[in-house]
């Protein structure tokens, strides 16, 4: 029974009994060295032309969704507007459903309006978000000014560069918080996190495919690791809150995220959805939805402008020319240069053209592109089979900022939709954005970014995982002269 295909299944490699199409899968990914190119082969070979391929991995049905329309459909049918169960999913909270990026229903409802409504209070998607951006990029500059000290010059190892200035971006609205690069907790919990995110799919990993494992080869299967990481987040997050509880005076304004939420919980109680370990897993999801995502694009965007020193100078000019060398960037600057909100997204495009989107599930029976999609089917956005399309993007793997770029003004095309569509639309695009463009047009304005001489360019390959990251690379990073 567990090799039958339900009716009308998007086609995809056969399924063996208990372990589906997960051989066929692991060989491919084998020989291509990366899931999205595994899924691309097995498309080709089995169903060149449909815009779904059906898989089975272990006990999950997952449908990778292949093509623009056929996501644009997915992503608006409320029918599976679900998040997957199971051990993976649930034992990132302790093991029950929590949070904001792996829920649904009712408690993902109330608690993304919740989410949305009080951040904005603290900046999010306001002016606030802005200033906190060009405080987090003047230490950056300032961190590399001492890191060059008398030298003049300093190589530094860029693909986790930026993580600490993100994540405190992020943590200044939640916590009221921030945390210097050399924080040894922060150090250690980036380390961790990385490697989590290398060790896991987006579409899980062995002991979620096959949950036994987690009980039979608990280290092997990766489960060990996967619960030792998780603890040490939540024992991080636990500590935060216990600190924001012990200072929490409820006649004096609210600071922060956490201190709406424990007003609410010290007001009404653990209510409807509202509970500590919500908040937990809240500032968990954000932690990781938040930092992995906008470092690993800006990780994307650094590799390239090492190797493409014509893109570098051309956006130096256009910052010269608007902004100048004195005044530091801000967002207002944003619509006035669109080379450099260009590179922004191309540096999104190469991150999310190697990364799958957040998995839905089905709720219930349904269609999706002409096939029967049952209930509790995982359904995945194939980004990179989109954003790394041959005819929507030229050269596809080439960094070129002018593919959105039409007579001198930025020009989005409609196919492009990095960050999803419809209710599950990612909560952060305003703040990744913002994040991005200041960073950026501030690290260009300071500083050149060289290949280290004698070294090789930065790799093109890059590490897979759960999200992409551009493999480690170092920078020889120069002050720019001002007559230069
Ligand atoms: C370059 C940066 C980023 C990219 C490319 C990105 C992309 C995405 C994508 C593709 C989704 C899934 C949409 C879906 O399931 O249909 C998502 C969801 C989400 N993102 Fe982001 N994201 C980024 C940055 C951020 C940041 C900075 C935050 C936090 C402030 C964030 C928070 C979330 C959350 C909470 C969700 C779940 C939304 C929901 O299910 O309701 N993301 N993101």
């Amino acid at each position: 029974l567990d090799t039958r295909k339900p009716r009308k299944f998007p086609p995809g490699p056969n399924w063996l009994p208990i372990l589906g199409s997960a051989l066929e899968v692991k060989k491919s990914r084998d020989k291509t060295g990366y899931l999205y190119r595994s899924i691309k082969q097995l498309s080709n070979t089995y169903c060149k032309y449909s815009p779904l391929i059906g898989l089975k991995i272990g006990k999950d049905r997952i449908v990778m969704v292949n093509t623009v329309e056929a996501n644009k459909e997915m992503l608006h049918n409320e029918f599976i507007d679900g998040r997957p169960t199971g051990i993976f999913y649930q034992t990132r909270t302790w093991g029950e459903r929590r949070g904001v990026l792996l829920t649904d229903g009712e408690l993902w409802k109330e608690q993304r309006k919740f989410l949305i409504r009080h951040l904005k209070e603290f900046g999010f998607g306001r002016s606030g978000m802005s200033e906190t951006a060009v405080v987090e990029a003047e230490h950056m500059t300032q961190d590399i000014l001492d890191i060059m000290g008398e030298k003049k010059s300093a190589t530094i190892q860029m693909h986790n560069f930026f993580n600490t200035y993100i994540l405190n971006t992020l943590w200044t609205m939640m916590a009221g918080k921030r945390y210097n690069p050399s924080h040894p907790e922060m150090v250690l919990l980036q380390t961790i996190l990385f490697e989590l995110f290398a060790a896991i799919d987006m579409v899980g990993c062995s002991f979620s495919h096959f949950p036994i494992l987690s009980i039979l080869a608990p280290t092997l299967s990766g489960y060990k690791d996967f619960v030792r990481t998780h603890k040490r987040i939540w024992k991080f997050l636990r500590n935060e809150i216990a600190s924001h509880k012990s200072r929490f005076d409820s006649n004096k304004e609210d600071k922060d995220f956490m201190d709406v939420y424990l007003r609410v919980l010290r007001e009404h109680g653990e209510i409807n959805t509202y509970s500590e370990g919500q908040l937990v897993a809240t500032c968990m999801d954000m932690f990781m939805a938040g930092t992995e995502t906008t470092t690993k694009s800006m990780s994307f965007c650094f590799s390239y402008l090492v190797r493409e020193q014509q893109v570098q100078k051309k956006a130096q000019e256009e910052i010269d020319r608007v902004i100048g060398r004195n005044k530091t960037p801000t967002l207002n600057d944003r619509p006035n240069m669109p080379y450099n909100e260009a590179i922004m997204l191309e540096s999104i495009r190469h991150f999310m053209g190697r990364t799958f989107g957040v998995p839905h599930r089905a709720l219930q029976n349904t269609t999706l592109a002409g096939y029967n999609i049952p209930k509790d089917t995982m359904v995945v956005s194939n980004f990179p089979n989109i954003l790394m399309d041959d005819d929507l993007y030229p050269e596809p793997y080439s960094f070129k900022p002018e593919r959105f770029m039409l007579d001198g003004k930025l020009s989005i095309p409609d196919h492009f939709f990095p960050f999803g569509l419809s209710k599950h639309r990612c909560m952060g695009d305003v703040l990744a954005k913002c994040n991005m463009f200041v960073f950026i047009t501030t690290m260009l304005q300071r500083f050149s970014f060289l290949p280290v001489p004698g070294e090789p360019l930065p790799s093109l390959d890059h590490v897979d995982g759960a999200t992409a990251s551009a493999a480690p690379f170092k920078a020889l990073i120069i002050p720019r002269m001002q007559d230069e």
